[in-house]
């Protein structure tokens, strides 16, 4: 489970008491997540989740992320949407890490998305993508094209433990990537994590996006090959092409895709998917015994890969 600070009772009241949401009747650590502490506190004005951004968040990216929700959330996105203390401020400080409290959003994420939530995450996503357009935050995606040989590098030397021949294969890979890598597609700014664990629906209707804790300035398409690779394959990682036609109509629909964008997205999936391979790999490897969070399979993501090596184009992937 996420909760690696845990809070006392007295802090947490006194942090709750710096925000005009009444009294803290109970709060509770949420089991769900990877990278952070999120705990659910019920107050006197209704339920919020409260954050501690653990190691991995660059505490200099905080503002960018908070500010970002607020952007998006006056643009009628439904996003978590950062509180306020009494001081105007939203990022604070809780047990020694930085913290901020957030509205509550309705609904559940699916673990197995049919067709029609692959259709509305499309729809929603150039939502996004419109709605982020005159955002003037900026941050590099730290996690692109030339931050994936670094990772894979620091364990490299191991990866054929997982899979004999893995090691050579993903090093071609990175060299192919890294040198066809598309480098004028439009930009803006991307969620980068848009997992179906990080977006709530309430039916097949989406009720908000969560977790833009990756979120940074790049290639809108690559954002649509993110959600490729995590929705529109299935539980035995055959690839869905019914998921996939729905989602990228659905985003279309909205927002219109250019040639070079449709031309890129077979090596935009192909890196994607290499990107959360190379970030599970490291924590696969990295894992120490007794964690509380079970590391995520890599080798999920070598299989889309291979899968997005031999797509020659769009329309493989449903695209008219
Ligand atoms: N604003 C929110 N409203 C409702 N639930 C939330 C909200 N933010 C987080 N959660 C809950 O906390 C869990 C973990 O949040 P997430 O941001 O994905 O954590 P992490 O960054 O650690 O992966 C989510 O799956 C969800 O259950
Ligand atoms: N989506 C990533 C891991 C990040 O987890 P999240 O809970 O922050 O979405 C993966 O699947 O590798």
């Amino acid at each position: 489970m996420a909760v690696y600070t845990e809070v006392p009772d007295e802090a947490l009241s006194q942090f709750v008491a710096d925000y005009e949401i009444g009294a803290l009747l109970s709060f509770k650590g949420i089991a769900e997540g990877v990278e952070n502490t999120n705990y659910l506190v019920h107050a006197e004005a209704g339920n919020f989740i409260l954050t501690l951004y653990e190691k991995r968040v660059n505490p200099a990216d905080l503002p960018f992320f908070l500010e970002l929700m607020e952007h998006l959330s006056g643009k009628g996105l439904t996003c978590p949407l950062p509180v306020r203390d009494r001081n105007g401020e939203a990022l604070r400080t809780l047990c020694g890490r930085p913290a901020a409290l957030m509205t509550f959003l309705d609904g559940l994420w699916v673990r197995r998305p049919g067709v029609e939530h692959c259709r509305a995450l499309g729809g929603t996503l150039a939502a996004m993508h419109k709605a982020a357009l005159d955002f003037p935050g900026q941050r590099r995606n730290a996690l692109s094209v030339d931050d994936w040989r670094p990772i894979f590098a620091a364990v490299a030397d191991r990866a054929d433990t997982l899979q004999p021949g893995l090691a050579a294969e993903m090093e071609g890979e990175l060299r192919f990537l890294e040198t066809n890598w598309p480098k004028h597609l439009p930009t803006g700014i991307i969620h980068a994590d848009l997992f179906p664990d990080n977006v709530f629906f309430l039916d097949t209707r989406v009720s908000g996006l969560i977790d833009f804790y990756f979120a940074c300035r790049d290639a809108l398409a690559y954002d649509i090959a993110v959600c490729l690779n995590a929705w529109c394959f299935e539980p035995d990682l055959s690839f869905n092409v019914t998921k996939a036609r729905a989602m990228l109509t659905a985003y279309a629909g909205r927002r219109r895709l250019t040639g070079d964008e449709y031309d890129a997205l077979p090596i935009l999936a192909r890196g994607a998917a290499m990107r959360f391979f190379v970030t599970r790999l490291y924590d696969w490897l990295n894992h120490p015994p007794g964690a509380f969070v079970r590391p995520k399979d890599p080798l999920e993501y070598a299989r889309r890969l291979r899968f997005h090596r031999v797509v020659r184009s769009a329309a493989e992937y449903g695209l008219d």
